[in-house]
C-alpha cells in the first residue's frame, strides 16, 4: 500500500471504507503493462475481458477538449464503464446525501474536492459496477492531482493514460464556449470553430454541440478553469503510461485517427471493436 494509501487511510472512518473498496479495482495488479493489452480480443466478442486482456485508461485533457466525448464514445465501443468524476459529484449534489451540502460550496466556487470525498464516490461507483459484473473503466476527470494518480498507482495498474491535445486558438474557442444546464447539469458547446490548417494542413472544423430544445433557456457559463493539468501529465509520462494524441478538427475527424493510435478497428458488423 502506497505512503499516499496510508496517509489517507490515516483519515476519516469513511474515508477508509472508500479506500478500501478502492482497493478492490485493483485485483489485477503486477499485471504485465499495457501496450496492446486489449489487442487480443476476439473481433465482435460480447465483453471486453474474454481472453484477460483489460481497459484500464484514464483520459486526461484540457477542459473544453471533449475528454468525455471521447471517454464515452470508446467506453460504448470497449464495453467498459466510462466513469467521470465529475458526473459522480453532480450525482452526489442532486441526491441530496449527507455530502451534497458540503459539495455544493465547493463545487460552485469551481474548486476540487478533497480527495478522501472523490475516492469514496469513485470507490461506491466501481462497487457498484463490480456487484453488476462490470470489468475494467475508462476514467475521465480523475486523477486531478499527483496525489490521487499516487493513490490510483497504489491500488491499480492504470494500462494507458490518453492525453488529449488541441491546438491553442481552437482550444481557447472550446473554453469560452462551454456551457452547462442550470437544470439537468448536461455539458455543451456554442463555439463553432473553423480555422486554416496549420502549416499548410487541412482546415480545422469542429461544429458546435449544441443543447436540446428543453435545456437551450437554461444555459449557463461555466467557472473558470484554473486547474494545472501538467502535473499529472508529468507523472504519466515519467512511467512510459502517456499517449499524446493531437486532435485534428471535430469527431468525423478525430474519431478515426483517436482509434488508429490505439490500435482499434470499429466492427462494422456489429459495432463492437477489434484489434487492428
Ligand atoms: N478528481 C477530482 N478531484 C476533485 N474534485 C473533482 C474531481 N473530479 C470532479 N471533481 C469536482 O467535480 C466538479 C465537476 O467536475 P468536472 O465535470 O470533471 O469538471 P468541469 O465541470 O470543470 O469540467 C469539479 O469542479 C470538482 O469540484
Amino acid at each position: 500500500m502506497s505512503r499516499a494509501i496510508r496517509a489517507c487511510a490515516a483519515g476519516a472512518a469513511a474515508s477508509r471504507r472508500g479506500l478500501a473498496s478502492v482497493e478492490a479495482m485493483g485485483a489485477a495488479k503486477g499485471a504485465p503493462p499495457a501496450a496492446g493489452r486489449w489487442a487480443g480480443r476476439g473481433r465482435g466478442g460480447p465483453g471486453p475481458m474474454e481472453d484477460g486482456a483489460r481497459v484500464q485508461w484514464v483520459f486526461l485533457g484540457c477542459p473544453g477538449v471533449g475528454k468525455g466525448t471521447y471517454a464515452g464514445r470508446l467506453s460504448r465501443l470497449l464495453g467498459v464503464p466510462h466513469i467521470a468524476t465529475g458526473d459522480l459529484v453532480r450525482d452526489e449534489l442532486a441526491s441530496s446525501g449527507p455530502l451534497s451540502k458540503q459539495l455544493s460550496e465547493i463545487v460552485n466556487h469551481g474548486k476540487l474536492v478533497s480527495d478522501e470525498i472523490i475516492i469514496n464516490l469513485l470507490s461506491k461507483r466501481l462497487e457498484e459496477g463490480g456487484e453488476k459484473g462490470e470489468l475494467g473503466f475508462i476514467l475521465d476527470g480523475f486523477p486531478r492531482t499527483i496525489r490521487q494518480a499516487e493513490i490510483l498507482e497504489g491500488v491499480t495498474d492504470i494500462d494507458l493514460v490518453i492525453n488529449l491535445k488541441l491546438r491553442e486558438e481552437a482550444l481557447l474557442a472550446k473554453c469560452i464556449g462551454r456551457r452547462k444546464c442550470s437544470q439537468c447539469g448536461g455539458n455543451f458547446n456554442v463555439a463553432s470553430i473553423d480555422i486554416e490548417g496549420e502549416n499548410g494542413g487541412p482546415r480545422m472544423c469542429m461544429p458546435p454541440l449544441l443543447p436540446p430544445p428543453q435545456c437551450e433557456s437554461k444555459l449557463i457559463t461555466r467557472a473558470d478553469d484554473t486547474e494545472e493539468c501538467e502535473p499529472v501529465e508529468d507523472f504519466y509520462r515519467a512511467r512510459g503510461k502517456l499517449l499524446e494524441f493531437n486532435l485534428p478538427g471535430g469527431i468525423p475527424e478525430s474519431w478515426p485517427k483517436l482509434l488508429q493510435a490505439l490500435n482499434i478497428e470499429e466492427d462494422p458488423d456489429n459495432n463492437r471493436s477489434a484489434a487492428a
